[in-house]
């Protein structure tokens, strides 16, 4: 386990100047599987290139994609429309969207493909997905309910309708719809129940599935029905990473500076824009957040609360227990390093007692990661007002935001590195 840290030294000033998020990575995963789907050259501009998104271009390759990078933003990617069985099993680190994603394309095809990630991946929970495409006829297996995930793909469903149970994840049935457009026969996604957190990404989904030529209907809040027109290329320009963006949001209205990240946070597709508000009411947070439409913006809105006027319950933030890592115990902890009772569990609640006198007080704060890209990032912040804050495993940005440190070094925030 990597044991370096980095301490962020609090800057005398306020943060100004402009710093773009990079591209959004659930857009590049989407678009590099879909360009992969479709037969012809596709050029994605604006996109994100970090562990996550290198995971899925190196998969695609494994299966006779052709991924070229002309520069630091672009993937050029020319595809047959067939992924060929890979000869070793495709590697995804902690990828959640390369991992569920690729599990239900690669059932369109023929041949076996295995789907691993590493350490942490292997126990984030795949199991609803499988048990829907066993249920339309594909051999797969996943013992342990989490990947290693085998499919000895035979070209496809042999049904054209699915229930599937998005409780722990709605990457299920983004995986779902996305490969259902390569189906012989119009084909039906229906969800166990109406729940489903973070519905935005199933928008993104869909929209991006329009974009390279497929047909989905929504029928209902709980029903898509999607036509089997396999995929065209297209030329695709990915907005930047809302999810990224809150890190950046959070630093503006801690040190009451101005950072101009040169898009608005109304111009985002991505659920994760709807904490803006949020954030921006910060020090007079709401007493009670529902996380469940923008989940991933939780630790970036934890860490503040820590500063906010007055406590802050989040609700709705269950499935954040089976992410990069658990991170309700991950916040949790890592505030009430800070300061012992910052921070509390009720249930799968999170409840963060404000304390504005944070600011300025020197603290003596190891926070353990994970090795979690987001507890590194939003714990950061916690550390442009805090002295003593040593984020462990700081190089874990990379899954997502590989310039974090540097941004926030372009805006005059100093560090202080210590190798493990
Ligand atoms: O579809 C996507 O791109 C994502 C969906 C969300 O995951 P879950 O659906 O597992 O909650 C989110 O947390 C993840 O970072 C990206
Ligand atoms: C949950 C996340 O990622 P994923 O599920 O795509 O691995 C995240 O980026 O916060």
């Amino acid at each position: 386990m990597n044991k370096d840290t980095l301490t962020v030294i609090p800057p005398a000033h306020a943060l100004t100047g402009r710093v773009m998020p990079p591209g959004s990575k659930s857009i590049t995963n989407r678009a590099l599987l879909l360009a992969g789907l479709a037969r012809g050259t596709s050029r994605l501009t604006g996109a994100l290139k970090s562990d996550d998104t290198l995971y899925m271009a190196q998969a695609l390759r494994a299966m006779g994609v052709t991924v070229e990078e002309p520069d630091a933003t672009t993937f050029v990617v020319t595809s047959s429309g067939t992924f060929n069985p890979p000869e070793k099993p495709l590697f995804l680190g902690n990828a959640g969207t390369a991992t569920r994603f690729l599990t239900a394309a690669v059932a369109m095809f023929n041949g076996r493909f295995v789907v691993d990630g590493d350490e942490h991946m292997r126990k984030r929970p795949i199991a609803p997905l499988v048990s829907s495409l066993a249920s339309l006829g594909v051999e797969i297996e996943a013992p342990t309910g989490c990947p290693p995930v085998t499919v000895n793909a035979k070209g496809g469903f042999t049904a054209n309708r699915v229930v599937i149970d998005a409780g722990l994840s709605s990457q299920y049935v983004s995986a779902l719809l996305m490969a259902a457009a390569c189906g012989r026969e119009p084909f039906t996604v229906e969800l166990a129940g109406s729940a489903i957190g973070a519905r935005g990404y199933i928008t993104l989904t869909t929209a991006c599935m329009t974009a390279f030529g497929a047909e989905v209907r929504e029928e209902g809040n709980a029903r898509w029905v999607i036509a089997p027109t396999g995929y065209s290329a297209a030329d695709y320009l990915i907005e930047p990473d809302a999810s990224a963006a809150t890190y950046l949001w959070g630093a503006e209205v801690l040190t009451k500076g101005k950072i101009d990240l040169g898009v608005a946070a109304t111009e985002f597709s991505q659920p994760d824009a709807r904490s803006y508000d949020m954030i921006a009411a910060f020090p007079h947070m709401p007493a009670e957040i529902d996380g469940s439409q923008m989940q991933d913006a939780i630790p970036t809105l934890a860490v503040l609360a820590a500063y906010n006027e007055t406590p802050v319950r989040f609700t709705g933030i269950e499935n954040l227990r089976v992410k990069e890592c658990d991170r309700i115990r991950a916040l949790s902890l890592g505030l009430n390093n800070i300061r012992p009772g910052l921070a509390r569990e009720e249930g799968d609640d999170l409840i963060v007692t404000g304390d504005p006198a944070l600011a300025g007080m020197t603290v003596s704060a190891l926070i353990d990661t994970f090795a979690d890209h987001r507890i590194a990032m939003s714990f950061a912040l916690a550390g442009l007002k805090t002295s003593g804050i040593a984020i462990e495993n700081p190089s874990c940005v990379a899954k997502t935001y590989p310039n974090y440190w540097d941004a926030l070094g372009s805006l005059g925030v100093n560090f202080e590195r210590k190798p493990g």
